[in-house]
């Protein structure tokens, strides 16, 4: 929202509207409602190729080739181990405590255990970027476990990134169905511009903070559900929903109140989110092979929600929406699924913090004071 008045110079809340720099990493095209990684589409990107292959694009500003992706493969599942060190403070952690704190926790402890001599280079921070790729889904999946009284597996060299996930968290690999949906997920997931966890990437590193700062900072930035949060805060609204029929109750209730409705709306997109259509189709396709009368329950109330969403608001569904159910679907418990947005979006922040340092200037706005006028300070009592 921008107001204006006659004291006060433009002022855009939350940033609204406001271009604060130039990126070469993706953009959000609204004209055509779509999104393009790197010049590539990505509902062209999500299915065709790997989510290790899009952390490339990302970083390197092109796909790999095959002997570029090979070694980059091999140095992510070499990098994949945690040592004792960090597993032992992890296992430390309250086990009540959201896995988001465990993640930002990790981060800011390999920080700590690398205090980084080096320059902050380019080819320094995509190995730090790599390290946080690879290790991530350790922590989140040995955090899933603990979560449920279980050990936790250690990764497996001969997986893939998103197979190897799912044996950590789950001691078995899905079938390619499932896995392809989860790699569509993250592929997904992976970048999206300036949004508030990137932008938060980039106001520390702008600073010349190291990138484990960085990505600590994103970590809490995401955590909120008017952000990555909502995919959990999804789940937790169909249940409170509870049945298809109460939608249009609940809803009458929630606008009554106020309430913003999960999963819906965005800052950007005010004609749906380009990435939507594709993770529903993801997500349906795991619908359909489920024989689970609950599921097909729970898949007709996320229906009839974002139809009566459409049609009483004309507000549509954001990534979280279906990607929410999808996770759900696949088996994770409600408080993995932002950590799950992490590891995917720590692609994207980490791009942003080199682009960052390579024109950086420090990101410091105006405020338009509306406090008290000057006043003398009252002797001490
Ligand atoms: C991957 C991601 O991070 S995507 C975002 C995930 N977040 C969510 O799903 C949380 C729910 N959504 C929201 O809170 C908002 O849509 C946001 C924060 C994402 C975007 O908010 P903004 O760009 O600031 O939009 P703003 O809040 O100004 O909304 C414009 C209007 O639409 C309404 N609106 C927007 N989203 C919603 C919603 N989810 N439920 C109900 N009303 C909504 C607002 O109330 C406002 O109405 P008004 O003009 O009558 O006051
Ligand atoms: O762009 C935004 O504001 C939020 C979002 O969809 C994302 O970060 O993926």
């Amino acid at each position: 929202m921008t107001t204006t008045s006659p004291a006060a110079p433009d002022i855009h809340r939350g940033l609204t509207g406001v271009v604060v720099d130039t990126t070469a990493i993706s953009t959000v095209i609204q004209e055509t409602n779509s999104l393009t990684y790197r010049g590539y589409p990505v509902q062209d990107l999500a299915g065709r190729r790997s989510f290790e292959e899009v952390a490339h694009l990302l970083w390197y500003g092109d796909l790999p080739g095959p002997a570029e992706l090979s070694a980059f493969q091999a140095r992510e599942r070499a990098l994949r181990p945690l040592d004792r060190t960090t597993a032992e403070v992890l296992a430390r952690l309250p086990r009540t405590c959201h896995p988001m704190d465990v993640l930002r926790t990790a981060v800011s402890f390999f920080g700590a255990e690398d205090p980084a001599e080096d320059d902050g280079s380019p080819a320094a921070n995509r190995a730090k970027s790599l390290a946080l790729l690879a290790k991530l889904p350790t922590v989140v999946a040995a955090d899933h476990r603990r979560r449920h009284g279980l050990a936790p597996i250690q990764p497996d060299p001969s997986l893939g990134y998103a197979e190897n996930f799912f044996h950590m968290c789950f001691g078995e690999v899905p079938d390619a169905e499932v896995v392809r949906c989860f790699e569509i997920s993250l592929v997904l997931y992976a970048e999206h511009s300036f949004n508030a966890s990137t932008f938060t990437a980039r106001v520390v590193t702008s600073t010349l903070a190291d990138l484990y700062s960085a990505v600590t900072a994103a970590i809490g930035a995401l955590k909120g559900p008017l952000h990555g949060g909502a995919n959990e805060a999804v789940m937790h609204m169909l249940g409170e929903i509870g049945a298809p029929e109460r939608v249009g109750p609940w809803l009458d209730e929630a606008f009554a109140a106020k309430r913003k409705i999960m999963g819906f709306g965005h800052r950007v997109y005010k004609h749906g989110d380009s990435r939507v259509p594709l993770m529903q189709e993801a997500t349906d396709r795991l619908v359909a092979r489920s024989t689970d009368p609950a599921t097909a329950r729970l898949a007709a109330l996320h229906t009839a929600l974002r139809d009566a969403m459409a049609t009483r608001k004309g507000i549509h569904p954001n990534l979280d929406y279906p990607a929410g159910l999808a996770y759900h679907l696949m088996g994770f418990d409600v408080p993995t699924f932002t950590p799950l947005f992490v590891m995917s979006r720590v692609t994207g922040w980490t791009a942003h913090i080199t682009e960052q340092l390579g024109h950086n200037a420090l990101i410091r706005p105006l405020a338009h004071y509306d406090g008290p006028g000057q006043r003398p300070v009252p002797a001490a009592s």
